[in-house]
């Protein structure tokens, strides 16, 4: 039976170096032995430094391409937790992270919460067709960014509704920047193939810590719904 051992990568050079260690322990080897053993000991130790330098240089190039793909994939990674989080048309978040947001912003201070939604939004799309819809949900959104304080983020709930969340957000400064959405929403005119405004209805509620999002949610709605049975395109707060 064989044994199979691992082959020595070296094996030639330390054969050369045990041929040189002879010749050089015998004081009276002629000098051509001396130039043969010389030799062939110069020609290994070349090949060990190309060898060396082609293995370097490869791992250099291994660990470039590790650090590229490392970026790649954290880039990868952070390109999936946005798209997770944010709604794709609007570019706001979507509903799970508002309910995650909103209940990580209330376990920690008060918040007033504003859920608005657009009025007769159906007959825009049945009037004009889906993507004049879109582009309309788009324009609203960049109106509500230009009026939405940093402290607050805007998310994307159902189709046609958003809720804005402010933090340490008194009721009566929640009511105005409601009011200023409103309006913002209610002047601009759209351009062809819609050529009007579309308007927006808004519930308002102030929350104080530890009130959970679903119930912050349900009054600034219920606000809304008045806001939509009293005629459309006003602020509504919610009850106390
Ligand atoms: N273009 C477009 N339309 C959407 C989207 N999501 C939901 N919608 C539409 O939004 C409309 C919502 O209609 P309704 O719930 O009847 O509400 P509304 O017509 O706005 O009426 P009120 O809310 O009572 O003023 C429906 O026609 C949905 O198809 C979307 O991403 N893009």
């Amino acid at each position: 039976m064989t044994t199979v051992t691992d082959p020595d990568l070296f094996d030639l050079e330390h054969a050369a170096l045990a041929e040189a260690g002879l010749v050089f322990d015998d004081a009276h080897a002629p000098a051509g032995i001396y130039r043969l053993a010389l030799g062939e000991l110069i020609g290994h130790y070349e090949r060990l430094l190309r060898e060396t330098g082609r293995l370097i240089r490869r791992s250099d190039r291994q660990e470039r391409e590790m650090t590229v793909l490392n970026q790649r994939l954290q880039a990868l990674a952070l390109s999936l937790e946005y798209r997770a989080r944010h709604d794709t048309l609007t570019g706001v978040l979507n509903r799970g992270a508002v309910i995650e947001l909103s209940n990580e912003l209330l376990s920690r201070c008060d918040m007033a919460l504003i859920v608005l939604d657009l009025d007769h939004f159906k007959r825009i799309n049945d009037t004009y067709g889906h993507p004049a819809g879109d582009t309309v949900l788009q324009t609203v959104v960049a109106h509500l960014q230009a009026v939405v304080p940093e402290t607050g983020e805007i998310g994307r709930v159902g189709g046609e509704e958003f809720t804005v969340m402010l933090p340490h957000t008194s009721l009566d400064e929640a009511l105005e920047i409601a009011e200023r959405m409103r309006a913002a929403v209610a002047a601009h005119i759209f351009g062809a193939p819609i050529e009007r405004n579309v308007t927006a209805s808004f519930g308002v509620s102030w929350n104080d810590t530890g009130t959970p999002f679903e119930s912050a949610y349900a009054r600034a709605d219920e606000a809304l719904y008045i806001a939509k049975r009293n005629g459309r395109d006003q602020v509504v707060r919610a009850r106390d």
